[in-house]
């Protein structure tokens, strides 16, 4: 490999020192995308690319229409209008084999609490096996293997013989993170992975997020309700305020009112203090969770800076 340089992606952001990229088209790639429920706008217009390495942080209050735009890029959800493509293929048509490419890490973890770390992890090669193989769990040796690998690339191999349920939060992420990685990714998509967490096992996992991000050269979108988290560890954030992108910037370049326009514009917080962002009352419908969490990071209260506290 030559000498690093910088890079930018297709949207104009540095990656960092990533000369692997230069000239590959996007992994994923979003589109005018909308997507309503009845009546009810969740997201409208959304448009961006991400990159191989990149790691990008989704902001915005609740209901601003994180899980939806996410469902929609895992295909577990229909869009209403415009494209989302994974590597070049619109994610309707992609076939199984290349499904297992976008793997998904959740805010519960979702392992099978009385499997082992390593059962929990050869789930993730299922996909690969022939039906009657994945039918009995029979997976060949080669599988097992990469198994371990991911177990111990996470940081986990020591616990491979033990129960899902016996583990803390935090490496029950781990597993589960390593249960994605055993799917050979190129995208992961993780829905809030740390609001779980502790402070401490949550910074454990966002720095291992951005280690695959930059060493597998995976690409990693993660929808955060901590700033603290997204400035420490991501290269870009998008901001989602009532299911439109109000940001799209490095994280370095971002400064307070970038998140003013996120959190704590009087708009959004008349709007948002008591109602969901289509107006109508919900259980998204407060930013209080937001300054919560920014509030134990340490951050600067958006709620109160927008205020000139
Ligand atoms: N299945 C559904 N049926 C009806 N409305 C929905 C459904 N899913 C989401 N919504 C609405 O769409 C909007 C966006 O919700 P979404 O869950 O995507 O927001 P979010 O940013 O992920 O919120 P949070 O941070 O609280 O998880 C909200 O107004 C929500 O109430």
């Amino acid at each position: 490999m030559g000498d690093a340089v910088d890079t930018t992606s297709a949207n104009g952001r540095t990656l960092g020192s990533q000369p692997d990229i230069v000239g590959k088209p996007p992994v994923l790639t979003v589109e005018d995308f909308s997507k309503s429920f009845g009546a009810r706008s969740a997201v409208e217009n959304v448009s961006f690319s991400l990159m191989e390495h990149e790691f990008v942080a989704v902001l915005g209050p609740s209901g601003a229409g994180k899980t939806t735009l996410f469902r929609c890029i895992t295909g577990s959800a229909k869009s209403d209008a415009g494209r989302i493509r994974f590597g070049g293929t619109e994610i309707e048509r992609l076939t199984p084999r290349e499904l297992r490419q976008i793997a998904v890490v959740f805010q519960q973890f979702n392992l099978v609490r009385r499997l082992t770390a390593l059962d929990n992890v050869l789930a993730g090669r299922l996909g690969y096996l022939p039906t009657w193989r994945g039918v009995f769990r029979r997976f060949e040796r080669a599988d097992k293997l990469r198994a371990f690998e991911c177990l111990e690339r996470v940081g986990m191999l020591d616990h491979a013989l033990q129960r899902a349920d016996t583990l803390s939060g935090g490496q029950q992420q781990r597993v589960a993170i390593a249960r994605a990685l055993a799917q050979e990714p190129r995208l992961i998509v993780a829905d809030e992975p740390v609001a779980s967490l502790d402070p401490s096992s949550a910074a454990g996992v966002m720095q291992l997020l951005k280690d695959i991000a930059r060493d597998e050269g995976v690409a990693v979108i993660c929808s955060l309700h901590q700033v603290g988290y997204a400035r420490t560890f991501t290269d870009r954030v998008i901001g989602l305020a009532r299911g439109r992108v109000v940001v799209d910037a490095p994280t370095q370049s971002l400064d307070e009112a970038a998140y003013d326009a996120l959190y704590g514009s009087a708009d959004l917080r008349s709007n948002t203090a008591t109602t969901g962002h289509s107006g109508m009352p919900d259980h998204h419908s407060t930013v209080e969770k937001d300054r919560r969490a920014a509030l134990r990071l340490g951050d600067p209260d958006p709620v109160l800076v927008s205020d000139g506290v």
